[in-house]
């Protein structure tokens, strides 16, 4: 403590100790500001610089000789407003001590950090005499911060906007919509089949795909508009000052037509197509979620409707997605509860009128949502995994099923059974399929496997493996739904496939369209000449079954014969077709 002289007097003595001690600290102090690694500057009160330590020349860059008697104005870095400037004047003059992050230039030229107080000294008489500024450079704290913060916001990757940002952007895009009456269009986008290239040409090429995607998004867009990404291959558009839906629109097809030119990635090139799913604000939803999922449930529809295209979203899509949602969490304990059941429908050699086979087909009787359609269940069970336990079983009892049938006095009865996508890419299926066979002592030639052609050229080189192992087996495999898809009958000759079933949608077009018989006839004598068999499903009339039979297809389906019904109300034999024609 430095004693107060003005009130205590003392003796000569004393006083030149009290001298003596004042003087101590007072060089104690000089020693502390030089040496300190903190910058301090002290300035009159007009802001003159009259002294700097060696720790503002290390920090600053610029020399004591350099600064004393200057503004500090030398350090501004342009980075802050005036009114910053101002601020700090007003505090420091009013006697109180000013707190801040200044972004300051460097000798160098160079920006750096740093956290400053600046106080005010008063003299005796108590007036403001000096300012004194004391800071630290904090540019690596605040670099770190701000990298940091950026990576909250930002994708690493692509350097858009990120779904927290996205939804930032999007709120005060709601608020601005709401201020000035216009609409606000959200885009959802989604590459198509880029699954594919990830799994087949590696995630490097995949992730040169992402930036080339996102570079394209962004020239679609004005400057003022925001693509973010949302994560995998899902990007999101902002579209501000919607006037009409034509403009969002019009933004889609711009979107479809930049993904048109080819992808170049590596040694690669690629088309890569996008589908778009649009929802706008205020008539599809109100808040930034609401909107997002609406646009994301027109993607899948999109998706869905053939890929490489866009929708807006409709009220119905919600209802089918609610129901969606509900099956999907019914479907979880299905298996446990014994709900699935398998039903089998005949399918009939024609010129011998016998049952060759029964094909099996999956029931679900949920005890809230009634019997729910295949078309809605398997998707589900895709999609949660559980296809591939809820298959293991349905194998078992259908073999187990049709095993008893053969028994019963049709020994070369077949089975076909449908296999998912998903199933078909399961590591274990070969095992799983194997071990079935062996536990039920079925003989394997007469099981027929049935895929989609999808699923087949999801994958073809791994398909074409799977197949081959299936054969080896003595396992058949049929091609399901032949003609709705891409391949080509060359192209199916790579797989060691049996047979060919006609999609239903060309059997019921026949009787009408000479294209569509003209594809049956083609299917039949191509397949005919590859050595393959060709079944024709869907028949439900005995005109579609003659025409079928006149265009060379002998093996028929379909409700003419038999609706598929459980195992235990089949018609025994049922290998005669005019009895099933009396049914
Ligand atoms: N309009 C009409 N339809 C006929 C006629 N004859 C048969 N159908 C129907 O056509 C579908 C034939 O099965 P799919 O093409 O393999 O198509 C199946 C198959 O892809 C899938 N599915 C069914 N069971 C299973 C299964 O156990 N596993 C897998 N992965 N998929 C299954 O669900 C799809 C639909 O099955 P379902 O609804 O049982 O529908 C069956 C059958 O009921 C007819 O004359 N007219």
């Amino acid at each position: 403590m430095i004693a107060n002289s003005d009130h205590t007097p003392e003796s000569g003595a004393e006083s030149i100790y009290l001298n003596s001690k004042v003087a101590g600290i007072t060089q104690m102090l000089a020693h502390a500001v030089e040496q300190t690694d903190d910058a301090v500057m002290i300035t009159r009160a007009d802001g003159i610089i009259e002294y700097v330590n060696p720790g503002f020349e290390r920090i600053t860059g610029y020399r004591a000789c350099d600064v004393i008697g200057r503004n500090p104005g030398f350090l501004r870095s342009g980075m802050h407003p005036p009114i910053f400037y101002s601020e700090i004047w007003r505090t420091i003059r009013r006697g109180e001590s000013f707190r801040s992050v200044f972004t300051n230039r460097h000798f160098s030229g160079e920006l750096y950090f740093e956290e400053k107080t600046i106080s005010p000294i008063r003299g005796s008489d108590g007036t403001i005499s000096h300012f004194v500024a004391t800071g630290k450079d904090v540019t690596q704290r605040i670099s770190v911060e701000r990298r940091l913060e950026y990576l909250a916001n930002y994708d690493a990757l692509t350097g858009l906007p990120n779904r927290s940002l996205l939804h930032d952007r999007l709120t005060q895009a709601i608020q601005r919509a709401h201020r000035n009456g216009k609409a606000v269009a959200v885009q959802f986008v989604d590459l198509d089949r880029f699954k594919l290239i990830n799994d087949t040409l590696g995630h490097n090429i995949g992730d040169r795909v992402l930036i080339e995607a996102a570079t394209r998004l962004r020239h679609c867009l004005r400057a003022t508009d925001t693509v973010a990404r949302l994560g995998g291959d899902e990007f999101v558009l902002i579209q501000e000052d919607v006037d009409h839906p034509d403009a969002v629109e019009q933004v889609a097809r711009k979107i479809l037509d930049t993904f048109a030119a080819r992808f170049a990635a590596g040694t690669h090139s690629l088309f890569v197509s996008a589908s778009i799913g649009l929802a706008l604000y205020p008539d599809d939803g109100l808040s930034p979620d609401e909107l997002l999922m609406r646009a994301d449930l027109a993607m899948y529809r999109a998706k869905e409707g053939g890929r490489n295209s866009f929708r807006f979203f409709e009220a119905a899509m919600d209802a089918n997605a609610m129901r969606t949602l509900t099956l999907g969490v019914a479907i979880r304990g299905a298996l446990e509860n014994r709900e699935f059941s398998l039903v089998y429908q005949p399918i009939i050699d024609t010129r011998t009128h016998r049952a060759v086979a029964v094909e099996a087909l999956l029931r679900w009787h949920s005890p809230d949502h009634g019997t729910v359609p295949p078309d809605h269940f398997i998707p589900l069970l895709e999609e949660n995994g559980l296809i591939v336990p809820v298959s293991r079983w349905a194998l078992r009892e259908a073999l187990r099923q049709v095993r008893a049938m053969q028994e019963a006095g049709q020994p070369e009865l077949r089975l076909a059974f449908n296999l998912s996508s998903r199933q078909f890419r399961d590591v274990g299926l070969l095992q799983d399929v194997t071990a079935a066979l062996d536990e039920l002592d079925f003989t394997p030639r007469l099981l027929e496997l049935e895929l989609t052609e999808s699923a087949l050229m999801d994958n073809p080189e791994a398909s074409a493996a799977v197949l081959e192992a299936l054969r080896t087996h003595g396992i058949r495999m049929a091609v399901d739904d032949f003609g709705t898809g891409y391949s080509s009958l060359a192209y199916l000759m790579c797989f060691p496939v049996r047979t060919l079933k006609i999609d239903r949608s060309f059997v019921h077009g026949m009787e009408h369209s000479h294209e569509a018989a003209t594809i049956v006839r083609a299917i039949a004598s191509l397949a005919g000449s590859l050595g393959l068999e060709v079944i024709g499903e869907g028949v439900e009339n005995l005109a579609q079954l003659a025409l079928l039979q006149e265009l060379g297809c002998h093996q028929v389906q379909g409700f003419l014969f038999s609706r598929p019904l459980p195992a235990a109300e089949l018609p025994p034999p049922f290998n005669n077709r005019e009895q099933h024609q009396r049914k």
